[in-house]
């Protein structure tokens, strides 16, 4: 295409970057309860690619929600606007040509294909952290269950506000079943023959 303006034909393209790291960008896209393992997998599987000379990037709500989105709680408004921030920010390291993970509950269908229509479903891999409520529950990992359960929370994914599992996902691992190494051992398999250039 040709811009008014000459410089603009001189801007370098995803693939030109893609080049330059030797690998594709993908957005990997983990949904899943609190406490479900989104975090701890998304961890374990950057090193495992970056051991590979694969460059990722992980957004969680440690480095979004205390962010960009500081203003956002846990509405279906708030999360709807929280889900949309973060797939324009992740669209914007895909076509940087990283390797994104996005590690939030994003806890319906509409979120989520909202999230893939903006970064565009070619780039877009749906991974469901299955684990099942019980064992997030009995995890419990920052004692949020037990506040929902008291009322202390409200609107708590899977207590008091709803979860939808996703309808086809590329994946599920359940982390109550699978160990870390086991479930980065099936995203490996399911993830490195898309970001692989040849
Ligand atoms: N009401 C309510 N419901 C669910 N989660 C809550 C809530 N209040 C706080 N938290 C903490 O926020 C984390 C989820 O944030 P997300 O950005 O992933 O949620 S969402 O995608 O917008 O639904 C979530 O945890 P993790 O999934 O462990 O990161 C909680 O630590
Ligand atoms: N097989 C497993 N896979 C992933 N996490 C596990 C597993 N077994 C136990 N855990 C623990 O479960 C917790 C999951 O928490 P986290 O990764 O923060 O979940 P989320 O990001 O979905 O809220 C961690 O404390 C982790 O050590």
């Amino acid at each position: 295409m040709e811009h008014i303006y000459p410089i603009f034909d001189k801007m370098l393209t995803r693939s030109d970057k893609e080049n330059l790291l030797g690998q594709h960008g993908l957005m990997i896209w983990f949904t899943g309860l609190s406490g479900s393992g989104k975090s701890t997998i998304a961890i374990a599987l950057e090193r495992e690619l970056q051991k590979r000379h694969l460059l990722c990037r992980i957004l969680d709500g440690d480095n979004i929600r205390s962010g960009i989105n500081n203003n956002l709680g846990f509405s279906a408004e708030d999360r709807t606007e929280n889900i949309r921030r973060i797939a324009e920010v992740g669209k914007l390291f895909v076509d940087t040509g990283i390797i994104t993970i996005a590690a939030f509950i994003s806890p319906n269908n509409d979120l989520r294909e909202m999230a893939a229509d903006i970064i565009g479903k070619d780039d877009f891999v749906e991974i469901y952290i299955s684990t099942p409520i019980e064992e997030c529950e009995r995890r419990d990992v920052k004692g949020l269950y037990a506040k929902a359960r008291k009322g202390e929370i409200k609107n708590f994914t899977g207590v008091s506000a709803p979860f939808e599992a996703p309808l086809h996902p590329a994946l599920s691992l359940d982390t109550s079943k699978l160990s870390i190494e086991e479930s980065v051992g099936r995203l490996l398999e399911l993830i490195l023959p898309k970001v692989t250039k040849i």
